[in-house]
């Protein structure tokens, strides 16, 4: 059955546009690092602090890929750095796999990112000034892998509700 992936850097919407998308196309939602927190039973920054991130991207890449032989059709939303690890980002092309790259700005991404880095171990400690340098870097290192989704839609100025409404032409 059909897996529309969705990728793209920390805080570019994933998990908010997959779960609006959702309720809009009547295709279950689920959210990788929250499978992967409910498979060991820890939240992402404990599986980083007590594990480490090496540890974190073995159990990543073993969840997308049980959630991509899963028999139902789902709509998965990706930690920012699935497609980076393992080789994953070749499974973005895969049989029935619709794989939409949410590209987000440095800009669009630092100010969502400003106020919601808590949970998010690669970021929580720095500043401001340091999470800028960092975004910039970072998605310049990724964006190779990030392109190699079959789609992308540009999320920068769009409501939640305008994205949701660019993948769902993607998927007609
Ligand atoms: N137009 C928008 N589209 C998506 N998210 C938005 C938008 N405007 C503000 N946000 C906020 O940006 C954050 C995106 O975080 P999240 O969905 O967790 O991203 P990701 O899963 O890609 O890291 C959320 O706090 C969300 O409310
Ligand atoms: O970019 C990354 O490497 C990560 C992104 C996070 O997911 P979000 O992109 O949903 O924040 C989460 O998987 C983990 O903190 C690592
Ligand atoms: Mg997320």
């Amino acid at each position: 059955m059909k897996k529309i992936i969705l990728l793209g850097y920390m805080g570019c919407g994933k998990s908010t546009i997959a779960n609006k998308l959702s309720k809009n196309i009547e295709i279950p939602f689920v959210d990788l690092d929250k499978k992967i927190e409910e498979k060991v039973n820890l939240s992402i920054n404990d599986i980083f602090e007590k594990h480490g991130e090496i540890y974190f991207r073995k159990l990543e890449h073993e969840v997308f890929i049980e959630l991509l032989n899963s028999p139902d059709s789902l709509i998965i939303g990706l930690g920012g750095g699935t497609p980076c690890y393992a080789n994953n980002h070749e499974l973005l092309k895969g049989d029935n796999v619709v794989s939409v790259y949410l590209k987000a700005s440095i800009e669009t991404l630092f100010n969502r990112l400003a106020h919601n880095k808590s949970k998010r171990p690669l970021i929580a400690d720095k500043s401001d000034e340091e999470m800028k340098e960092f975004i910039a870097k970072h998605l310049f290192d990724r964006s190779f892998y990030y392109n190699h989704a079959q789609h992308k839609v540009i999320v920068d100025d769009k409501t939640i509700d305008q994205t949701v409404m660019d993948i769902v032409t993607i998927l007609a």
